[in-house]
């Protein structure tokens, strides 16, 4: 019998701004079910390569492929579908939404009749509509965030928008979720919560993907670490590897 493909395959992915390679033949291989850290200095490509997988960005050259069928050059909303979602370095919500509201629009893109039937409110859409409201407070409850569904998603404490972020990502049932600086901004009570939250979603089956600057949340929470340097792989390991790679600590310290 074959092997089952990888979940997430990425081979020899390039893209380029103008002048700035911000990729160049990056290749790896995600295992379902792990927290896989993409880190690098500023400037490496970690969000560019997150917008790659998503679809945000095309890549020049090589291909995507999730659980063995290729993604490139898919629409976001398709990759979405498919099992790829995410969450942005800086929050992105719908600030006058409410709570309720944003995590409701993540899971509209596995519902039948979709954003536009909940907007005409067809009696056939309303029975969709509670199962998605219901699942929407599950999602609250599973990040920990305990507001009022109704309240305005603009007036939350930064660090409970990004919780938020989380639910409105996990609404989509994703396969994979990627996360882009989840801990930026938050405090030490509330990074040291969110590394919990984050092997939690691991738990359910849902692979992760974090970039991240704090690196001793990275280390703790990671299975796996891949290192990026000026748009080029540096190394992929086990967190105590990278940790003692010669090469990655002179991309850091600017060393060597
Ligand atoms: N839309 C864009 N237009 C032009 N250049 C871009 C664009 N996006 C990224 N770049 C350039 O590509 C390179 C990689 O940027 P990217 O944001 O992916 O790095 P990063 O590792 O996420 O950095 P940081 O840790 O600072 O967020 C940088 O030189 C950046 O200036």
């Amino acid at each position: 019998m074959a092997d089952k493909p990888k979940l997430l395959t990425l081979q020899e992915i390039s893209k380029a701004f103008g002048g700035v390679q911000a990729l160049s033949g990056i290749s790896f291989a995600v295992d379902e079910g792990v927290i896989m850290g993409l880190i690098g200095p500023n400037g490496a490509g970690k969000t560019t390569l997150f917008n790659v997988i998503t679809g945000a960005y095309t890549a020049d050259s090589g291909n995507i492929f999730l659980e063995g069928v290729s993604i490139r050059g898919k629409r976001i909303q398709d990759i979405v579908r498919l099992g790829i979602s995410r969450t942005f370095q800086n929050v992105e919500l719908f600030e006058r939404m409410s709570v309720i509201e944003n995590i409701m629009v993540g899971g509209h893109v596995r519902t039948r009749t979709g954003l536009w039937g909940a907007v005409t409110r067809l009696p056939a859409v309303r029975k969709e509509e509670t199962a998605l409201k219901a699942r929407a407070r599950k999602l609250l409850d599973f990040v920990g965030l305990t507001v009022a569904p109704d309240q305005r998603s603009g007036d939350l404490p930064f660090g409970w928008q990004r919780l938020l972020e989380i639910a409105r990502a996990l609404a989509s049932d994703p396969k994979v979720l990627l996360l882009d600086e989840p801990a930026a901004g938050l405090n030490a009570v509330e990074t040291e919560r969110l590394g919990i939250l984050i092997r939690k979603i691991r738990d359910l089956g849902v692979t992760v993907m974090l970039v991240e600057h704090d690196m001793s949340l990275t280390m703790n929470v990671c299975d796996r670490i891949l290192v990026l340097d000026q748009g080029r792989m540096l190394a992929e390991g086990a967190p105590r590897e990278i940790q003692s790679n010669a090469a990655v600590m002179s991309a850091y310290l600017g060393t060597g």
